[in-house]
């Protein structure tokens, strides 16, 4: 009887890889971000990354940071497309895998749809409002939040 291979990938390489994969789909020429929710049973659910939102053109609409129109005020967060493009019913009790930690308004529709886990990978934002109120927030919803610990694994595709 042959016995299993070792070098398999874990849950949290094989999630967080995929919220990393889903990030590279985004047009953001500053900061890509990507997020995966997983059911409690290991399944994914549903993918997301930042980017405009349907029928608004990534070729029309600006992707600067500042001035009167810019995409601050466009670009919909991975973790809320992530949530949008579930179709399957229920989110609750559910976890997710992001990129970058959540802001403090992806930190509510994270709340009220149920999820019980944030994984994240970069917290470059740590010291902003934003990030400071949606740890406060997510922390007093009880939802668990998790560091990713990179293993330094490296994954080559060849596409
Ligand atoms: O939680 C987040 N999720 C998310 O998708 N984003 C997106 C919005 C923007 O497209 C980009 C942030 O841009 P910048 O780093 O240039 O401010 O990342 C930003 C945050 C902020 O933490
Ligand atoms: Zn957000």
């Amino acid at each position: 009887m042959s016995t299993k291979r070792q070098d398999y990938i874990s849950w949290d390489e094989y999630f967080m890889g995929v919220a990393m994969l889903s990030g590279m789909r985004s047009k953001d020429p500053n900061t890509q971000v990507g997020a995966c929710i997983v059911s409690d049973k290991h399944k994914i659910l549903s993918m997301g990354y930042n980017g405009f939102p349907t029928g608004c053109s990534d070729d029309d609409f600006p992707w600067v940071r500042e001035g009167d129109d810019n995409k601050y005020f466009y670009s919909t967060h991975s973790e809320l497309n992530a949530i949008l493009n579930y179709r399957g019913g229920s989110l609750e009790g559910s976890t997710i895998y992001v990129t970058l930690f959540p802001c403090n308004e992806c930190a509510k529709a994270i709340i009220q749809c149920g999820i019980r886990e944030v994984v994240y990978d970069s917290d470059k934002y740590a010291s902003t409002p934003g990030v400071i109120a949606s740890k406060k927030m997510l922390r007093a919803a009880g939802v668990t939040l998790r560091h990713y610990e990179h293993t330094n694994r490296e994954v080559k595709l060849s596409l």
